[in-house]
């Protein structure tokens, strides 16, 4: 799915730009030296291990929490200014929502507190394709009811950039923020495919219809394929992976074939190797090409985008990659040349590894991990 550069105001604009931004709590970042651009019109996975600062960042890109250090700009603004708070919508883990309120109540409140921007209409529809019945209450309703409640706040709202923390709903979060009583009255929403499809479904139309760049955090990377045409990668609260799907896949390889000995065969070796697993009897490694992989005793396909995020998940240490579209295009944000993590004195947009993509910013080749005697025994084994 790519929604392409001419929908409503994607066109060569930037949603979100993020230079050096760091978040600290007491003595512990929760982010740091997180640089990336995300561009306009784009609906982006948000991905990261448990922890990995994807919740900080949305709550920085929104104006929730200030950063300790770098900046952050949605839309050409500053997050906490009113220009930034109009632009953004911001829908967090936990749906805060007031239980006693009822739908209609809540709308109405929705209405008063975003004078000028406020669209009824869209925040009916969006409620009655949900089937949450206007008089009921807040705390009566199921986690999908809610959600869709929560997202026609947002989107009722009109906003440029969407910042959804998990689709939802997940699981054990049915009723969270509700009194015991009425978490009891909310039926158990453990992950189900079709809810979740329905939601993704909703939010995928909504956003097409109305231009809006959405921010899509997740741990189900399997539903990220086709929703997301945008990818932002957290680890240790940097950005590890930056850029276009078809981009960033395209500029990897997943690699299998028959075990010889405890090493990758020297050609596979010879790229960056993102991950390499081995089994009694094979090998299989997710490998960024520096040039093409050469032909031997081996399958090699381009990864899925779960196969691909669960490599670079395993492989903390492997090399980051951002895309040139990932690269802040602000004068005034620009990062110093040499600075971290390009590398001094050089260009910083690495050789592309295929002639027909634009360049990547990559990471010193090498940087592997390596997990010995790991029975994943090929594509799509993966888990
Ligand atoms: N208000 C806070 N006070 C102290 N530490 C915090 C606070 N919020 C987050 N942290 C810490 O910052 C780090 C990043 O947390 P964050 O919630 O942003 O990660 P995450 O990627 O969203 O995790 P998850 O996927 O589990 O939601 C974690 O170590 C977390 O414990």
């Amino acid at each position: 799915m790519y929604r392409g550069e001419a929908t409503g105001r994607a066109s060569g604009h930037t949603a979100i730009e993020a230079i050096g931004l760091g978040k600290r709590y007491r003595r512990r970042w929760a982010l740091r030296d997180c640089t990336f651009r995300l561009p306009a019109g784009r609906i982006c996975a948000l991905v990261g291990p448990a922890g990995a600062g994807k919740s900080t960042l949305l709550a920085l890109a929104s104006g929730l929490t200030r950063p300790t250090e770098g900046t952050v700009r949605v839309c050409g603004a500053g997050p906490a200014t009113p220009d930034g708070r109009a632009r953004v919508a911001h829908v967090t883990q936990g749906r805060p929502l007031y239980p006693r309120l009822t739908v209609a109540e809540t709308l109405r409140l929705g209405r008063e507190l975003n004078p000028g921007r406020w669209n009824q209409r869209c925040a009916e529809q969006i409620v009655y394709d949900g089937r949450v019945p206007l008089d009921a209450r807040v705390g009566t309703l199921s986690g999908e009811q809610r959600t869709h409640l929560a997202l026609a706040l947002a989107f009722a709202k009109d906003p440029e950039l969407l910042l959804l923390d998990e689709l939802p709903p997940y699981p054990g979060r049915a009723g969270a923020g509700l009194s015991r009583a009425a978490a009891g009255r909310v039926p158990p929403s453990g992950p189900d495919p079709l809810v979740r499809h329905r939601i993704a479904a909703l939010l995928l139309a909504r956003a097409a219809e109305h231009g809006t760049t959405v921010v899509l955090s997740s741990h189900l990377l399997a539903e990220l394929d086709g929703v997301c045409d945008y990818l932002l990668v957290l680890g240790g609260g940097r950005v590890r992976l930056a850029g276009e799907v078809d981009d960033v896949i395209g500029a990897h390889t997943l690699v299998m074939g028959p075990r010889r000995g405890d090493a990758l065969p020297p050609r596979i070796a010879a790229h960056t190797v993102v991950e390499a697993r081995m089994t009694d009897s094979q090998f299989t490694a997710v490998v960024r090409r520096q040039g093409t992989v050469a032909a031997g005793p081996w399958e090699a396909v381009e990864p899925s985008l779960e196969e691909l995020l669960l490599a670079y998940l395993r492989a903390p240490d492997a090399p980051e990659l951002i895309a040139p579209s990932a690269e802040p295009v602000s004068p005034r944000l620009r990062r110093r040349p040499g600075n971290k993590p390009g590398i001094p004195g050089m260009p910083r947009n690495g050789p592309s590894a295929r002639p027909d993509l634009p360049p990547v910013r990559h990471g010193p080749p090498g940087g592997a991990a390596h997990t010995e005697h790991d029975h994943h025994s090929g594509k799509g084994a993966a888990a």
